[in-house]
């Protein structure tokens, strides 16, 4: 599979990881956007959100739950935000279901 995430998962590429489990992993993003920029991924390759069904509703449960868990790890008690960008027009460039984490720092609305 020629996929940028699936490497990571695998270790075929390197990663900063912060968690992983049999079903998600999480890793901080090569180029943050953010003082706190994480990214939280399915091991199974789903390409984006637009392709995700009911039958993804345990895991993507288990991805919000952790981001959560995540972030009160970081501390991000002032506040943090989740992006999932989806195809062509939600800026996406990594064809692997992912769920960003942005903090540290204010955001701005709304998004470009
Ligand atoms: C424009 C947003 N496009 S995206 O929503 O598809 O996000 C892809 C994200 O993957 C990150 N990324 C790309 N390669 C790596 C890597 N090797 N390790 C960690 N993060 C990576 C990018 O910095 C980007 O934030």
């Amino acid at each position: 599979m020629d996929c940028l995430f699936c490497k990571i998962i695998s270790g075929e590429i390197p990663s900063d990881k912060i968690y992983e489990d049999d079903l998600i992993y999480a890793f901080n993003d090569i180029d943050p956007q953010a003082p706190q920029h994480f990214l939280v991924i399915p091991k199974q390759h789903i390409t984006s959100l637009y392709e995700v069904g009911k039958e993804h509703k345990d895991l993507l449960g288990h991805i919000m739950l952790k981001i959560s868990e995540i972030a009160k790890e970081k501390n991000l008690k002032d506040g943090y935000r989740v992006i999932a960008n989806t195809r062509e027009d939600g800026g996406q460039t990594v064809e692997h279901l992912h769920f960003h984490v942005l903090g540290g720092r204010s955001m701005k609305w709304p998004p470009g």
